[in-house]
C-alpha cells in the first residue's frame, strides 16, 4: 500500500513537474534569453505558492502573511551564503556569530528551513487559536511585524538598504528539483491523515472537533509546513537575485502569491501550479509592455504597475466565472492509483466487537444539567441516564431545549451547572475532540457533512481521528459505509448528494469514530417516508449488532415511538418526563407540553387530550 502511495505522489509530482518544464521551454522560445530567467523564476514562485496553499488551501485560511517567512528565508539565506570578504563590505557590523559561514545552496536551504519553522513555531502559538477572519488579520500583523524587523535590524539586514553580494546559486535545476520535491510533500501532506483532519476544518470546524479532530494540532502543523516551504522559497529567491531588500518580501508578493492560488484554485496543490503559470504569463506579458512606446502600430504611453493590475483584473475574472479557481479542489487523477481503502478486507479484523461495549459501564448520564442564556433557561436541572446497547429517544415541542441538551452533553456548549458522566468519567468540562475520542459521537440538526471532501473521506478523517491505527480506522471506515448503504458513493463529493444520503453520511461518519454512544440530532429531518424507514431499520440492526447506545432528537414522533427503547421528554428546558413510549405516549404532562405548542404554534381550535394521543401519533406519520 506505501508504496502504490509512493507511486501515485510521485507519478503527480513528476506530471506536474513535466508542466513545470514544458512551460519553461515555452518561456525559452517566446522570450528567448530570459526563458531560462522566467522558468527559473516561475520554479521559485511554485515553491511558494505551494507553500501557501499547504496552509491556506488546506485550512481554507487566506494567509496574508507568506512573503513574511519569505523575507526571514531569504535573509537568513543570504547571511549565511554570503563570502566572508564581501561580508565584511557589506555587514560590517554583522554579530560574529552569523558571519563567515559561506554555505553552499543546499546547506542554506536547510538553514532557512529551520528558521522558517521557528517563526511558524513562534507564530503558531496564536495561529492555532484563530479562526476565520480572525486568523487571516492575525497573518497580516506577521506580515508587518517581520517587515519593521527587516527594516529596524539594520545592522544584520541593511535595514531599507539593498542587501547585496548573495551568489547567485539558484539555477533552473536547484529552482525545479526544489518546486517537484514542494509539489511532492504539499500532495502527500493533504492525503495524510493531518492533511484530510485540516482539510476537514477548512470544511466545518464545529463538525470536525465532533468527530474527534484536534483543529489546533492539525491546523498547527499545516501551518509549521507551510512556513517551512516559504521560508525555503525565500532563500532561493535570495540566491536567484543576488540584490534584494525587504519591500521584495511585502504585501506586492503577497498579493501575487494569493491572486496565483485564487486563480488556480485555492483547494489543489495543482491549482497552485496551474495559478502560478497563468498568473506568470499575464505579468510577463504586460511587464514588456508597461514601458510603454510603439506597439502594434499605437503610441502607448508608460503604465507602471501594468502587470499587478492584469493579476488583479485576472483574479477578479476567474472569482467571477469560477470561484473555485481553473481547477478547483480536485487533484490529479493519477493520485486515484493509491486509494487507502484498497485491499483492505474487513474481515482481517474482528466484526462488530470493535464497537460492542459492556451494558452498564458506558451509560451516559446527565445529572442536574443546566445551560442559560441570559434569562433563558434552555436547559434547566436536566437529569437521565441513557444505557448503552438501548435506543433513548429525546423529544420535546420546538424550543424545549433539546439541541442545546446535546450540545451540553458533546461539549459544543459548556454548562451553566451539572454534570455528564460517560461511564465513570466525568465529561462535561471537556473539549468536543476528546469527547469525541472518549466515545461519544453526534450528527448535527442542520446538516454539517464535509461538502468539498468524498463520502469516504468524509468517513475516514473521523475514524482516522479517534483510532491510532491505520488497520482499524480503515475497517471502521469500511464498516461504517456499508452499514448505510454508501460503499458505492465513497468517491463522491459529499456535498455533491442528496439531502437524504447526506444526513447517512454524516450519521456513518460519526459511527467511524468507534463511538460506545451515538447522538442524532434530527437524523429523518429532510427525508422521505421511505428513507426515513429505510433509516429505521439501519439504526435497529446497528443497536443489534455493535452494542453501541443510541440517543435520538426527532420530530418525527412515529419514528421515535417504534424505535426507542426509553423516551425522555423535555419541555421549557426541564425533564417532563420519562419512560417507554406506551408510559410518555398517556403521561398527561407530555400531553400538556405538546398540546400547549399545538396551542401556540399553530391551531387555536379547542382539542380534547384524547386527540392529543392523535397528534402525537399524527406527526408520527
Ligand atoms: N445561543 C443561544 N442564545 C440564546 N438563546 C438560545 C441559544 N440557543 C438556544 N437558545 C434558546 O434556548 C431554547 C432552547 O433551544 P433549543 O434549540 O435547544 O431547542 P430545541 O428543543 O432543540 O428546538 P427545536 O426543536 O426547534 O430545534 C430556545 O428558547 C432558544 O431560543
Amino acid at each position: 500500500m506505501v508504496n502504490s502511495r509512493i507511486k501515485a505522489v510521485t507519478m503527480d509530482s513528476l506530471a506536474l513537474a513535466v508542466i513545470l518544464v514544458a512551460v519553461g521551454i515555452l518561456a525559452g522560445v517566446l522570450f528567448g534569453a530570459n526563458g531560462t530567467r522566467i522558468a527559473t523564476s516561475m520554479s521559485i514562485v511554485v515553491t511558494a505558492c505551494v507553500g501557501l496553499q499547504v496552509f491556506s488551501g488546506n485550512t481554507g485560511i487566506v494567509s496574508f502573511g507568506p512573503a513574511a517567512f519569505m523575507g526571514v528565508g531569504a535573509y537568513t539565506a543570504g547571511i549565511l551564503t554570503m563570502s566572508p570578504v564581501v561580508q565584511r563590505t557589506a555587514l560590517p557590523h554583522l554579530p560574529v556569530w552569523m558571519a563567515g559561514y559561506g554555505l553552499s545552496v543546499w546547506s542554506s536551504l536547510i538553514v532557512a528551513a529551520l528558521t522558517g519553522l521557528v517563526l511558524a513555531g513562534v507564530s503558531g502559538i496564536v495561529m492555532r487559536r484563530l479562526s476565520g477572519s480572525a486568523a487571516s488579520i492575525a497573518t497580516l500583523a506577521l506580515q508587518i511585524i517581520v517587515y519593521t524587523v527587516l527594516v529596524a535590524t539594520k545592522d544584520i539586514t541593511r535595514g531599507s538598504q539593498t542587501f547585496y553580494g548573495v551568489p547567485r546559486n539558484t539555477t533552473l535545476v536547484v529552482a525545479l528539483s526544489v518546486a517537484a520535491l514542494s509539489i511532492a510533500v504539499a500532495r502527500t501532506f493533504r492525503d495524510t491523515r493531518t492533511g484530510r483532519a485540516v482539510r476537514a476544518t477548512r470544511e466545518d470546524e464545529v463538525a470536525a472537533a465532533a468527530v474527534g479532530v484536534d483543529v489546533r494540532q492539525a491546523r498547527l502543523r499545516a501551518w509549521l509546513l507551510s512556513g517551512t516551504i516559504l521560508s525555503i522559497a525565500g532563500a532561493l529567491t535570495a540566491q536567484f537575485l543576488g540584490a534584494f531588500g525587504p519591500k521584495d518580501f511585502y504585501f506586492e508578493s503577497c498579493f501575487l502569491l494569493i491572486s496565483m492560488l485564487i486563480v488556480g484554485g485555492l483547494g489543489s496543490v495543482s491549482g497552485a501550479l496551474v495559478g502560478v503559470i497563468v498568473i506568470t504569463a499575464v505579468t510577463e506579458l504586460l511587464r514588456a509592455l508597461e514601458g510603454g512606446g510603439d506597439i502594434l502600430g499605437f503610441s502607448v504611453p508608460a503604465l507602471y504597475g501594468l502587470p499587478l493590475v492584469g493579476a488583479s483584473l485576472a483574479m477578479i475574472l476567474v472569482l467571477f466565472i469560477r470561484p473555485a479557481g481553473l481547477v478547483g479542489s480536485r487533484e490529479l487523477e493519477l493520485s486515484k492509483a493509491w486509494d487507502p481503502l484498497k485491499g483492505r478486507d474487513s474481515k482481517l479484523l474482528p466484526g462488530s466487537q470493535d464497537f460492542q461495549a459492556p451494558k452498564g459501564a458506558n451509560a451516559l448520564e446527565a445529572n442536574q444539567l443546566s445551560r442559560h442564556f441570559g434569562g433563558v433557561r434552555a436547559v434547566d436541572g436536566v437529569t437521565f441516564k441513557a444505557e448503552a446497547g438501548l435506543i433513548t429517544g429525546l423529544i420535546g415541542p420546538n424550543g424545549a431545549g433539546k439541541s442545546t441538551l446535546i450540545n451540553l452533553l458533546t461539549g459544543q456548549l459548556r454548562p451553566s451547572a451539572g454534570h455528564v458522566a460517560l461511564g465513570s468519567d466525568l465529561i462535561e468540562n471537556k473539549q468536543p475532540h476528546i469527547i469525541a475520542r472518549a466515545g461519544l459521537a453526534r450528527t448535527f440538526q442542520n446538516l454539517r457533512v464535509f461538502a468539498d471532501m468524498t463520502v469516504r473521506e468524509n468517513v475516514l478523517v473521523a475514524a482516522e481521528a479517534c483510532a491510532a491505527d491505520t488497520a482499524l480506522s480503515v475497517w471502521r471506515t469500511n464498516d461504517a459505509l456499508a452499514r448505510f448503504g454508501l460503499e458505492t458513493l465513497g468517491d463522491r463529493l459529499a456535498g455533491s448528494l442528496p439531502y437524504g444520503q447526506r444526513r447517512l453520511v454524516e450519521i456513518a461518519r460519526a459511527l467511524a469514530t468507534g463511538p460506545r454512544f451515538l447522538l442524532l440530532d434530527e437524523p429523518a429531518a429532510g427525508m422521505n417516508p421511505a428513507e426515513t424507514k429505510e433509516l429505521m431499520g439501519r439504526l435497529a440492526a446497528l443497536r443489534a449488532d455493535t452494542g453501541v447506545g443510541i440517543l435520538v432528537v426527532e420530530h418525527d414522533l412515529h419514528l421515535i415511538m417504534s424505535l426507542s427503547d426509553t423516551i425522555v421528554v423535555i419541555d421549557r428546558g426541564k425533564r417532563i418526563a420519562v419512560g417507554t413510549a406506551d408510559a410518555v405516549r398517556t403521561d398527561p404532562a407530555v400531553i400538556s407540553a405538546y398540546l400547549g405548542s399545538k396551542r401556540m404554534g399553530e391551531k387555536k381550535t379547542q382539542v380534547e387530550t384524547s386527540s392529543v394521543v392523535q397528534v402525537i401519533g399524527a406527526s408520527a406519520s
